[in-house]
This record gives C-alpha cells, structure tokens and sequence, in this order.
C-alpha cells in the first residue's frame, strides 16, 4: 500500500485530505509540526508527500529538498495559497512533483495523487525490469567461471541491493575497482556518481583537502572554494583503492563521515549532509596494521561489513581461456585488427604462467600480442619473452608443447605414460545445492563437476593441452574447444 505523508499545521485540513484520499487505498500518516515532517522525511521513506508551503518553523521547500536528497525518491505535492504560483513553481525546480493551489477540490486532490500513483507505478515497472536484465545477464564487464569467481558475482549481486559498506580483498590486478564499479552499477545509486580515489597517491594533506574540500582562504594556494570527493559521491558511491595507505588522521576523520553522514570543508564553518555508499579495497592485511596500531579497529569494522576476497589469477586458471578470448575481442576492436582465435601452443602458454600481474597483466600481454601479430591466430611467439610457463620458469623443463612433439597426435596418446589424473576434491560446502528442478540441479551438478574437472586437469597437466588431453583419455582438439567454447558432451 502506498505510503503517504500528509503535512499541514492545520490539523483538520491535513484530516479532510486523507479523508477524501481514502477512496485510493492509501496509508495515510500526518504531521501538523513542520520541522519534525522535516526530521521525519529524513529519516523516513514516503511514497508521495502532501506538503503545505508555508508552516511555523519550517518552509515546503525545506521538505521537499529533504524529501529529494541523495536516493531519497518521494514524489512531493506541494499546496500553496492563491496568488504564490512564482513559490509552486521555484518548489517544482527544487524537484517538487506537482502542486495545488488553495482552495482545491477533492476531485482536483485526487486527480494530482493519482498521477503521482502512476508515476511511482511506472518507476518500479522499470526497476523491476531492469532487475529481470541484470538477473539474466552477467554482471556487466566481469568475466569467469570459476566456482570462486562466480561465488564474488552472487555477492555483488546480493549486497548491490543494499547499501552496505564493502571491504574488497586482493593482490593488484585481480579486478577490485571493476568489482566495485559493478556493486555501483547495479545498485539503485547508478544514476550517481561513482568517484574512486586512491588513497596512496597524494600524502595526507593534500588526500584531505581533496576528499573534503576548502574554503577559500583556507590554507596558502586555496584561492577558491572547492568541493571535496566525498560530496562530489552524494548520492552514490565512494570508491576507496589502497585504504591501508590512509593516515591514522584521515581514518579518525573518515570514520566520523560516516556515522554523522555529515562533513565540513577545510577552513569551514558549515556542516553538510552526505549521503555516499563506501566501497573500500586492500592489498594489505588490515588485521595486522590494526595490531600494530597503524589502522583504526572501529574504522575496519565498519568498512568491514561484507568482506569480497578476489583470488589471484593463478588460482583460478580455468578462467584464463574465457578471459584471453574476449581480451582478444576487445584488443581486435581497439585496435582495428581481425585475430580470429589462440593457438592451441599459446593457449597452453596462458594457462600455464602464473600471471604474477593477474588480470591486468593478462590484458596487457593479449594487447601487445594482437599488436604483434601477422596471423590469423595468436601464437605464443607473439607474446614477451618473459611470459613463461611456470614450470620452464622454475627450469624443470615439464613444459612441452612444441610442434615436434611426437605424442601430441593420433591414438598413441591415449596409452602413453602420463599416469591418471589425481582424485578431483571437493569440499562438501563447494558441492552445488539440489534445490528446483531435476533438470536445474543436474546442470548446476554438471557445471560444478566440468570445473573442477578442467581445473584439475589444468594444474596437473601444468597447461599442457596434450598431456591434458592424455589425463583426461580425450582428443587435444576437445580439450582445446573446451577451453576456448564449451565443455565436452
Ligand atoms: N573479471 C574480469 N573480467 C574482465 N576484466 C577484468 C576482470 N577483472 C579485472 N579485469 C580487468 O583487469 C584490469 C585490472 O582490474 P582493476 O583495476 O579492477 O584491478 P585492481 O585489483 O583494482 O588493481 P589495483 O589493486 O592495482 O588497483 C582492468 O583493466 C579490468 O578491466
């Protein structure tokens, strides 16, 4: 049922409008003090309000900047007195919905709240289908199929929802902003910004005057007044990349942002209200600094709230082909080349470095490949020299995928003498649950079974596709569609 504030110091007009409101099945709340409306449409959600413009203590247009800031979204009517249209309108700029001008009648009171019915009916029409779309799609930008990397996708979709702060753990290049960019993007703050800062690189005074902004003349150089990075983010998401490198300062001064949600410019006397979502990420281990008393333990806490820990490249191996293909794709666009595919030696090569620079570093070697390349397919020449498998890396010589290889094709495979694959181990909490459909729970059985499977196979055969392709008893040529498309029927 929606919900709507009614609010009018004449308590017997704010009466008889939810009397005559009463035929469209609405709840109904009044307040006749202006000030506490104010305070309660801060800390309340409405669907529609119905405000009077002038009241003791506390004008319409106060309510309805608080009834509009940050991701506040109740659509404002506001009633003012014959002759005030200039005010309706300046109310309507502020972001007022609609208005009524006294005296109205009940035909013309529900026909101004019934449209705003519509509107608000409209609205969630559109957030529910966008809801169905991200649903249906993968989380826009982000590729994988591990089981841990898909595990990091239903959380950000889980907590996208709501606005609780998140803690993103893991080594450089592992993909954290993207992952923070995509709780902002499919949180009800997308059309806010999302502003990044990265707290390593500019020493502390210089981090506080951009995060909270100045006064003029608030410190030598400070010619005008600017606003911070915190307030730029009203409404949407803060983006805090190396939060171990902030100063015990900053921490104190940060933590009292966000239990206040209230902030003051350097050299200012005004305190204004922030409304931001905080995402922050780390490479390092907070636990220990916090021992060591170089971070705030209330500060982890509340940055802390759910915690997203992205695993290293290297531990994740079975997303290495998907992520090479569509690097290729997006490599091939940008710069106007046509490689059509990963040869099956450099796809072994991918595989088997261990990508000290994770993702990143990934993207970069696709990149320079396509630059570098005169076919029709990546070959591993095309890549640095320093990409080199891990154990040729090490100096075992396992590494063997060259064309010379004399078991690499025909039947002969199938019987030589690379052993069994070891035992696939699975953790019963890693099992796939049999909830639904049989149709549905066979294929999350299968999945869970086909990644363990190649990942196994992967770090067994060091990458080899031959020697996996051995291990496994199929075809090299099903072992590399498998990697680059999908798995064996
Ligand atoms: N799952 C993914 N799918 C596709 N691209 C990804 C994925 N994860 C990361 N990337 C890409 O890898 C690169 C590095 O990602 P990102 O900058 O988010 O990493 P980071 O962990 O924040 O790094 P740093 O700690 O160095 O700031 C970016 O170009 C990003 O687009």
């Amino acid at each position: 049922m929606p919900k709507v504030l009614i609010i009018d110091d004449e308590l017997e007009m704010a009466q008889t409008c939810a009397r005559l409101l009463r035929p469209l099945h609405l709840e109904c709340l009044i307040e006749t003090n202006g000030p506490d409306a104010r305070e309660r449409v801060k800390r309340e959600s409405f669907d529609i309000i119905l405000t009077d413009l002038k009241m003791p203590g506390c004008s319409g247009m106060e309510i309805v900047r608080a009834a509009t800031a940050g991701t506040k979204r109740a659509l404002v009517i506001v009633v003012t007195g014959f002759g005030s249209i200039d005010v309706a309108v300046e109310a309507i700029k502020s972001g007022a919905f609609d208005f009524l001008t006294k005296p109205f009648s009940a035909e013309q009171l529900r026909v101004c709240v019934e449209k705003a019915l519509r509107e608000i009916k409209l609205t969630n029409e559109n957030e529910d289908l966008k809801a169905q779309l991200r649903a249906a799609y993968p989380i826009d930008g982000l590729t994988g199929r591990s089981p841990s990397i898909q595990a990091a996708f239903a959380l950000i979709r889980k907590v996208a929802a709501t606005d609780v702060s998140v803690l993103i753990l893991g080594e450089s290049g592992t993909g954290k902003e993207l992952f923070a960019r995509s709780i902002h993007t499919n949180s009800r703050r997308i059309a806010k910004p999302f502003v990044p800062i990265d707290c390593a690189s500019l020493p502390e005074n210089l981090l506080e005057s951009e995060l909270f902004g100045y006064e003029k003349g608030a410190f030598t150089g400070a010619n005008q007044t600017r606003s911070g990075l915190i307030e730029l983010a009203h409404g949407g998401t803060l983006f805090l990349d190396e939060l171990g490198e902030l100063g015990l300062g900053l921490q104190s001064k940060l933590l009292r942002v966000l239990q206040e949600r209230t902030l003051r410019h350097l050299g200012g006397k005004e305190w204004l209200d922030v409304d931001i979502r905080v995402i922050a990420a780390t490479n390092l281990d907070l636990e220990q600094a916090i021992k060591e008393k170089k971070f705030r333990e209330d500060l982890y806490y509340r940055l802390n709230v759910v915690r997203l820990q992205l695993p290293p490249l290297r531990e994740r191996i079975e997303d290495i082909p998907m992520l090479a293909r569509e690097f290729l794709r997006e490599a091939n666009v940008r710069l106007g080349k046509d490689v059509g595919g990963i040869a099956e030696e450099a796809l072994s090569l991918l595989v088997s470095y261990p990508w000290p620079g994770n993702i990143r570093q990934l993207k970069n070697a696709i990149e320079r490949a396509v630059v570098l390349c005169e076919t029709t397919e990546l070959e591993a020449g095309d890549f640095a020299p320093d990409i080199q498998p891990r154990d040729a890396a090490r100096g075992s010589g396992v590494y063997n995928f060259g064309r010379e290889d004399p078991e690499r094709d025909g039947r002969q495979e199938a019987v030589s003498g690379f052993g069994a694959l070891n035992p696939v181990t699975v953790s019963p909490a890693d099992l796939p649950s049999l909830e639904g459909s049989y149709r549905e729970a066979k294929e999350r059985w299968l999945n869970c079974f086909q990644e363990k499977y190649l990942k196994q196979l992967l770090e067994q055969s060091q990458g080899n596709i031959s020697r996996a392709a051995q291990l496994a008893r199929i075809d090299r040529r099903t072992i590399h569609r498998w990697l680059t498309g999908g798995p064996p029927k």
